[in-house]
């Protein structure tokens, strides 16, 4: 029984080597990026990715290995000191409306109900008044918020705000959806739930996304493919597609094995990253900690 577990999840991830993506043929091109603070700390150095369009990448690793900093390149936020990144084959000079970035705040504006978010973030975009409410209504059903068109933000639970956030985000149909740590700030019950929304919506619309987290089970309760990284200086360490069937089961037995054996690379990792020495952070205004959403709306503090 456990050998035809063992056997399960092992043939379930395969390790990839950064030539087994070809940069020609990636949606997201990441090429030797590297970029220091003006603290001088390095969270990144030497990054090679290459993702594929329809991937489903979660960046994934501990505190300070660079992930936020990642994603905030690909979204055009930081501007990395070092190396390029380029969609589609172009190089990014900063945020574009093929990017969409969201966060673990639901960053909805107060002052509109459900639908208007969505149709303000559509008009933003130039779709049409004729088709804005019929498409937001489209994404409301899809994130299960029937119902709840007409009501204002703060009548609604943190899960229902996500949904809404994740809806509008959805319905401005971005080519790449970056997403940094989304429900880290839900109970556990509700992170399920929206990690197994979350999956079926991508199984039906296979949209390239590019996921943080730290949770191991996280990433692989939703990703096709998990990239580990390791902190001073962040840099990736492993890079495994997972070929476990979707949709995916949060006590499926071969997940939970495939949990601990990448608990036990990450604790590797943590012991074979050299300390790096506390630099002050507070005289820094750099992104990820002050920037912009892709979406054009205020960040809100972390
Ligand atoms: N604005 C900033 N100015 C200076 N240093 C920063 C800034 N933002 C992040 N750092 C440092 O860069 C490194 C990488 O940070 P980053 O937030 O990208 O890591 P992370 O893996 O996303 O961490 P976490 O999971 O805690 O969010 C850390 O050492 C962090 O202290």
């Amino acid at each position: 029984m456990l050998r035809a577990l063992l056997g399960r999840w092992r043939s379930s991830l395969r390790f990839l080597r950064p030539a087994d993506v070809s940069a020609a043929r990636a949606k997201i091109s990441v090429t030797q990026l590297g970029h220091r603070y003006g603290n001088k700390v390095v969270a990144l150095k030497d990054v090679d990715l290459n993702v594929r369009s329809g991937e489903f990448v979660c960046l994934l690793g501990p505190s300070g290995c660079g992930k936020s900093t990642l994603l905030y390149a690909l979204a055009g936020h930081v501007r990395p000191t070092g190396g390029t990144v380029s969609i589609d084959g172009q190089s990014i000079g900063g945020p574009g409306p093929d990017r969409l970035l969201m966060f673990q705040e639901a960053a909805l504006f107060p002052w509109l109900t459900v639908r208007g978010n969505i149709t303000f973030a559509l008009a933003a975009r130039g779709v049409p008044r004729a088709e804005r409410k019929e498409r937001a209504d489209q994404y409301i059903r899809r994130v299960q918020l029937q119902g709840f068109e007409d009501t204002l933000p703060h009548q609604l639970s943190g899960g229902m705000k996500m949904r809404a956030s994740l809806a509008r985000a959805l319905a401005v149909d971005p080519t790449v959806l970056l997403m940094d740590e989304p429900f880290g700030s839900l109970d556990a019950q509700t992170r399920i739930h929206m990690q197994e929304m979350l999956q079926s919506i991508w199984m039906r619309t296979h949209k390239t996304v590019v996921f943080v987290t730290h949770d191991v089970h996280e990433a692989l309760m939703l990703g096709s493919r998990v990239v580990l990284m390791a902190p001073r200086p962040g840099r990736i360490v492993r890079d495994l597609e997972v070929h476990l069937p979707m949709p995916r089961h949060p006590d499926d037995a071969a997940l939970t094995e495939m949990v601990r054996h990448i608990q036990g690379l990450l604790r590797e990792v943590e012991r074979d990253s050299v300390p790096e020495p506390e630099f002050p952070h507070a005289s820094s205004t750099e992104a990820p900690s002050a920037v912009l959403p892709v979406s054009g709306m205020p960040r809100p503090a972390r």
